[in-house]
């Protein structure tokens, strides 16, 4: 169930905010996590389900992907919000904190066919990750950094060092299900620097992009998570090197005194169709 989308810059919104909602027509971010869970207020949890569903309907909001999280199971919102969703035209609903793929089959059994996404943000999620990822109806994952910084009780580190082990072992689990992940939020949303840096970590990592509170984050982030003009010149070189070989019965190639073999010219495709698939995001 792998997506040829890019998900560089995914931005949550509030869904009981009328002004964000409209806001987010106009902004170039890949995909939007439409929130009923933690940014909206328990009063307002009956009126976002409402405010977003007139939102969703009225349109506008052109190729980005639309998800939308609701509340838990063991809320007393969680299954008003699953039947809600399944109304909706939507591309996908976010659980939050799956402890593993039976809290999968339940929001299923409400939403159908809406491809399922889960919150890795618990120390029972990151054990069941490779069960999570593997689930039939899994298309995407999203790193929950807050929760799961709460959970294990860790202190906050610029490098995320205490939280290392789940980030990898999220990642590892939805590559080999083939399904996207994006990493945590930036809760300091005036600090591009800082953001920056976290982005290079999660894009080095393998994240697909990283989830966003406030609109003045996804500038950084698209830049961080997009193949940069380097990437792209020199996957173009190692293509056209690798084929040159291949020609003259050869399978091994040098660019830029390194070897670049079959594997290498696959992680170029890649690259290149990123490049187009972001340009037709923007086009
Ligand atoms: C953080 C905020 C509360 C700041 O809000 P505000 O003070 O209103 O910001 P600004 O005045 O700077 O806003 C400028 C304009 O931008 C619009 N705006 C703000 N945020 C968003 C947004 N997220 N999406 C779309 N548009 C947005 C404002 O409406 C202003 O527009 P205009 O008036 O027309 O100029 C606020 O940004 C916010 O509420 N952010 C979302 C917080 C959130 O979603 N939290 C939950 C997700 S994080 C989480 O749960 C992570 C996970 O579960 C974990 O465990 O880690
Ligand atoms: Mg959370």
């Amino acid at each position: 169930m792998s997506d040829e989308r890019p998900y560089r810059s995914v931005l949550y919104i509030p869904g009981s905010k009328p002004r964000a909602l409209d806001k987010a027509r106009n902004l170039p971010v890949d995909a939007i996590i439409f929130d009923l869970e933690d940014a909206v207020s328990a009063e307002e949890k009956d009126s976002a389900r409402d405010t977003l569903a007139a939102a969703i309907a009225e349109g506008g909001y052109g190729a980005r992907v639309k998800i939308v999280r609701i509340n838990g199971f063991d809320t007393e919102w969680g299954a008003k919000d699953a039947q809600a969703v399944a109304a909706m035209d939507v591309d996908a609903v976010l659980l939050p904190k799956v402890a593993g793929p039976e809290d999968l089959d339940q929001l299923a059994a409400i939403t159908g066919d809406v491809p399922l996404w889960a919150m890795m943000e618990t120390p029972r999620g990151m054990l069941n990750a490779d069960a999570i990822a593997g689930h039939p109806k899994l298309a995407g994952m999203v790193m929950g950094t807050n929760d799961l910084a709460k959970e294990l009780q860790t202190r906050f580190r610029a490098d995320r060092l205490p939280l290392m082990a789940g980030l990898g072992h999220c990642v590892l689990a939805a590559k080999a299900h083939g399904r996207i992940i994006v990493d945590g939020v930036y809760n300091a949303f005036k600090d591009d620097e800082g953001l920056r840096a976290e982005c290079d970590q999660g894009r080095d990592m393998g994240f697909d992009g990283k989830t966003l509170i406030h609109p003045a984050q996804v500038d950084v982030t698209n830049t961080a998570f997009a193949p940069s003009d380097e990437e792209i010149e020199l996957a173009r070189r190692q293509i056209a090197a690798f084929e040159e070989v291949v020609a003259s019965g050869q399978g091994v190639a040098v660019v830029d005194g390194k070897i670049v073999e079959n594997l290498h010219v696959e992680t170029a495709k890649k690259t290149i169709a990123k490049a187009q698939a972001i340009a037709a995001m923007a086009g």
